[in-house]
């Protein structure tokens, strides 16, 4: 697949309705979702549970675009290969997950998924510098990661040094936590490309009212871009 640096847009399906998640995904993904964002949570890496395998695998035969699937979890290598099962394109993994994040990235890869991993706010850039070759995606989070609906953190001079860190390489930048029409222009400037949001696209619609979804989208995407070159 070729590397596509436009705007996308990764709706977190942890604001979905829970006892209706196929027609949720279905609805973001016809009010023009680009990719789906599926947040993975142990109650021990993160202070909150969500899914595990059997769920995203419940989740794959709606999924027409992209399944993202963000790993809030530790360890990590010992569910890889369950997760390359239930059907997930990108598999993110913390960098504070372990102390083994090179392994898990080439894990990941040769599992025949797309890499990711992802940076609380409190990590550094250079803590994935040695990692980019083994990378397709870098997640940085602009929440402390566990829960939807948080403000927004000011992670933009760590989008800027990743986008330099990166250089030429085919590697995402995605921005997870508090993006709305006001914070996507910030990030989207420092040089991000994927943005997930949750609450932004979920608030006020549901399946029977899913032209909201497209509404939120479509203001997120709008805002974006003025600072697109
Ligand atoms: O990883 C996450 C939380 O850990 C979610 O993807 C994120 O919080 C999205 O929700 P919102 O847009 O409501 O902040
Ligand atoms: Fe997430």
């Amino acid at each position: 697949m070729s590397f596509d640096r436009k705007i996308k847009i990764a709706p977190s399906i942890l604001s979905a309705d829970f006892a209706n998640f196929g027609q949720e995904i279905q609805a973001i993904e016809a009010q023009g979702a680009d990719w789906v964002h599926v947040d993975v949570m142990d109650g021990h890496f993160v202070p909150n549970l969500t899914f595990g395998p059997p769920a995203v695998k419940a989740f794959r035969p709606h999924v027409k675009t992209v399944m993202d699937v963000h790993l809030m979890i530790t360890p990590v290598d010992p569910y890889i290969d369950a997760y390359a099962e239930a059907g997930a394109d990108i598999l993110t993994a913390h960098v504070e997950a372990g102390p083994h994040t090179h392994r898990t990235l080439q894990a990941i890869r040769a599992a025949g998924m797309r890499a990711g991993v992802a940076l609380n706010p409190g990590t550094p850039a250079e803590a994935v510098e040695h990692l980019l070759d083994l990378t397709d995606l870098v997640c940085v989070m602009t929440v402390n990661p566990g829960f939807g609906g948080q403000k927004f953190i000011d992670m933009t001079a760590k989008i800027r040094r990743l986008r330099q860190m990166i250089g030429d390489r085919p590697v995402h930048i995605e921005i997870d936590g508090g993006v709305d029409p006001k914070t996507a222009p910030l990030v989207v400037e420092a040089g991000a490309d994927v943005l997930v949001a949750g609450s932004a696209v979920f608030k006020g619609g549901s399946v029977s009212n899913p032209g909201v979804y497209g509404e939120n989208i479509r203001a997120i995407r709008n805002a974006t871009q003025s600072v697109m070159a």
